[in-house]
């Protein structure tokens, strides 16, 4: 029998039971005795503490960033952070310690932690990983040498730099309450944010994590195709970006299947029905089913090649 596991039927129970503590118990002025590490220091760490600060949830002065690359370093320390080339001092200092390293980096950048820090002074940290592909069993058996250490897998995207974003978590074993309060409550300001069973994260995140880069893809070509009838670039992007987002709220806001939303769009014999009639002929629905198929394919195999 495939496994149910104990482990994710009390995960959705933890995530309902958080749920409600979190809108009835949490308040966000402890927050601020919270310090945030960041393993790891791109496009993905300056997305969520960009987010999560905007909203007033953090001050610079409590996040601590590492990289080996002391450039890449310069614009948190403009900004107000803690910034070193040790991994170690990142995890002593914070509370919670983001691993936003590449998958094939982690390995390295946790030996870099053990190698400089004594093991006791790395203990009961809280640490979230936004890595594609490295499972929660993976992530506590790396950090099970660091005593009372929890994790979270979150899997964020960047639109949540605009308060758009589309983040999902799954909470590991030894995860507390207020641990998943915490966290739900910094995810919940930047976009939608859900808890969900561990075995739909690859999935999710080759539609969420990936997606974005799949749908400006769409917005560029969308654009290309203005650019090529006679419109200004600057104006076939603004309304094509345009364009996608006010058919995604349609999706969102009405009761409505996409198919009807289409058909809506398509009077007969006339100019869209020719639209979709190309695309139908370029494949575009299999090509972007293979794409979603491929990044979760590969986020596993990622998962893999980190053992
Ligand atoms: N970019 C995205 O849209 C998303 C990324 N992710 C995940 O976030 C993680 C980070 O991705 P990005 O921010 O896009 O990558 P990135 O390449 O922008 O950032 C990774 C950073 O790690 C630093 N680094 C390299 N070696 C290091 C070490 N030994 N110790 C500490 N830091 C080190 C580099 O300076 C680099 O800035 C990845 O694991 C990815 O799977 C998850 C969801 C979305
Ligand atoms: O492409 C990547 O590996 C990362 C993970 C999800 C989005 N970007």
């Amino acid at each position: 029998m495939k496994v149910m596991s104990k482990f994710h039927s009390a995960h959705i129970i933890s995530c309902i039971k958080h749920t409600f503590l979190q809108k009835h118990v949490y308040s966000y002025s402890t927050q601020s005795s919270y310090k945030i590490g960041f393993i790891g220091d791109g496009a993905m760490a300056k997305a969520i503490c960009r987010s999560i600060h905007r909203k007033g949830l953090i001050d610079y002065s409590n996040v601590y960033v590492a990289s080996p690359y002391p450039k890449n370093l310069d614009s948190w320390k403009q900004l107000g952070a803690n910034v070193s080339t040790d991994n170690a001092v990142v995890a002593q200092e914070a509370n919670i310690v983001f691993l936003a390293v590449k998958p094939h980096i982690l390995k390295e950048a946790l030996i870099s932690i053990s190698k400089n820090a004594l093991a006791d002074q790395i203990r009961n940290k809280l640490f979230i990983s936004i890595l594609a592909g490295i499972t929660i069993h993976q992530l506590e058996e790396m950090l099970s040498k660091f005593e009372g250490s929890r994790v979270i897998r979150v899997m964020p995207n960047t639109p949540m730099l605009v308060g758009n974003g589309c983040t999902v978590y799954c909470p590991g074993s030894k995860v507390t309450e207020q641990d998943l309060q915490l966290v739900q409550s910094f995810l919940e300001v930047t976009g939608m944010c859900q808890c969900l069973p561990e075995h739909m994260i690859n999935a999710v995140g080759a539609v969420t994590a990936s997606g974005p880069a799949f749908v400006y893809l769409f917005i560029e070509a969308l654009s290309d195709g203005g650019v090529r009838m006679g419109l200004h670039r600057d104006i076939a992007t603004k309304f094509a970006a345009q364009t996608v987002m006010g058919a995604a709220q349609m999706v969102l806001n009405t009761e409505k299947h996409m198919g009807t939303l289409k058909d809506e769009v398509c009077s007969a014999g006339g100019q869209t029905i020719a639209g979709i009639h190309a695309l139908e002929r370029g494949g575009v629905r299999g090509a972007v089913m293979d794409a979603v198929e491929a990044a979760a394919l590969k986020a596993v195999e990622l998962g893999k090649q980190a053992k």
